[in-house]
């Protein structure tokens, strides 16, 4: 690990759907003690942003607006820029370095580019890690807009903390469905209820990395298929057949294209096996893959290796203590967009030695 990593700054992505109350949120955290030494950057469409007006400026924290475009299409290049620029500026004069960082996205941002950005731009992926993506959902208007909206789907989909905003307006029965709903499309995140952006700082950060994935990994939560599902093996040479549409039965817990489901493999995987199943995996199919998380017990190794992918990119893998895979079984979780659990398996059974001729 190089001394980089050891200075590496939190980074937590804001986002949720028009009007989910992101401001509103802000607004209240920014005037916590965690959040002293902030730096928190506004993304808004047009030329005149209003958010960053609204966002109240403590002693400490910094607020910077990027309102030229969207942050998850045309100015990804601007949020690196940014974010320097603020950076430099802070030590020019003297101030003290921030602490974290806040992006909060328009509310029809696709999370996916700008986590990509984050773990790709080469200033970005060395200053700053990230905490976690956090998503609001209008209590009132949440399922409707989950139902209508595609980018809203995605928001909630990546999300590692969902929160429930404007329970004030409605009653049990709604806001249980709306839970419901959310679970069915990520059902590892956890779920907060929050009125009037009211939640503390402390709820909403922190957590490492390995308390993150293995609440991502929360097995139970997800659908489960492994090499032993009942799918006849492929025959080498059968890749063909594995990237056809499937027929049969799904292995999806609900109907909507975006669906989540936990791989596991019971025996140790070699190293060779896991790079190419995953190159091809993603060449193939990077554009369908929204995320993946996983611990990863590698054939020889002794320590087991954490995975975070967003699309076709790859984070760098990071050991983790035994004990976070101390069952020796590895765990992948997929949130797919379209993506059948078989196509994922059997291109993984295509690689295993034994069945290569
Ligand atoms: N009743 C109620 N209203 C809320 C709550 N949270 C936010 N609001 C209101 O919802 C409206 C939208 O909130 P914002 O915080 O501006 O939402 P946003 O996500 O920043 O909106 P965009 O910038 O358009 O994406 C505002 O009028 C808020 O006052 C809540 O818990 N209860």
């Amino acid at each position: 690990m190089s001394s980089d990593t050891h200075d590496q700054i939190p980074v937590t992505v804001l986002t949720g759907f028009l009007g989910s109350g992101k401001t509103t949120l802000l607004n209240r955290l920014v005037r916590q003690p965690a959040m002293k030494d902030a730096l928190v950057v506004i993304n808004e469409f047009g030329d005149i942003g209003l958010d960053h007006r609204l966002v109240a400026e403590g002693d400490e924290q910094t607020v910077v607006e990027m309102s030229s475009g969207c942050l998850c299409c045309t100015i990804r290049g601007d949020l690196s820029r940014t974010v320097q620029k603020t950076f430099d500026a802070i030590e020019r004069a003297g101030g003290e370095p921030f602490s974290r960082v806040i992006i909060e996205t328009t509310g029809l941002a696709d999370p996916a580019p700008i986590l990509q950005t984050l773990m790709t731009d080469y200033w970005l992926a060395h200053r700053l890690q990230l905490d976690g993506v956090i998503c609001l959902v209008d209590a009132a208007s949440g399922v409707s807009t989950l139902n209508a909206h595609r980018e809203s789907q995605r928001q909630a989909a990546i999300a590692d903390r969902l929160l429930i905003t404007k329970t004030d307006l409605v009653d049990e029965a709604r806001l249980s469905r709306l839970a419901e709903h959310l679970n069915r499309i990520n059902p590892a995140a956890e779920q907060l209820q929050v009125r009037h952006g009211e939640v503390s700082a402390e709820q909403l950060t922190g957590g490492a990395q390995q308390r993150r994935a293995e609440q991502w990994l929360s097995a139970a939560s997800y659908a489960q298929v492994s090499t032993a599902v009942g799918m006849a093996p492929p025959a080498a040479g059968s890749l063909i057949s594995i990237l056809a549409p499937t027929s049969g039965p799904s292995l999806t817990r609900h109907g909507e294209q975006i669906r989540s489901f936990c791989f596991t493999v019971e025996e140790p995987i070699a190293p060779e096996v896991l790079e190419d199943w995953l190159d091809l995996l993603m060449s193939l199919m990077g554009e369908k893959i929204l995320r993946v998380k996983a611990i990863v017990k590698i054939a020889g190794r002794e320590e087991p290796l954490a995975l975070h992918g967003v699309q076709h990119i790859f984070h760098p893998p990071e050991p983790l203590p035994a004990e976070a895979c101390s069952d020796g079984i590895s765990r992948f979780v997929f949130i797919t967009n379209g993506v059948a659990p078989a196509a994922v398996t059997q291109l993984f059974d295509y690689f295993q030695p034994e069945r290569a001729i």
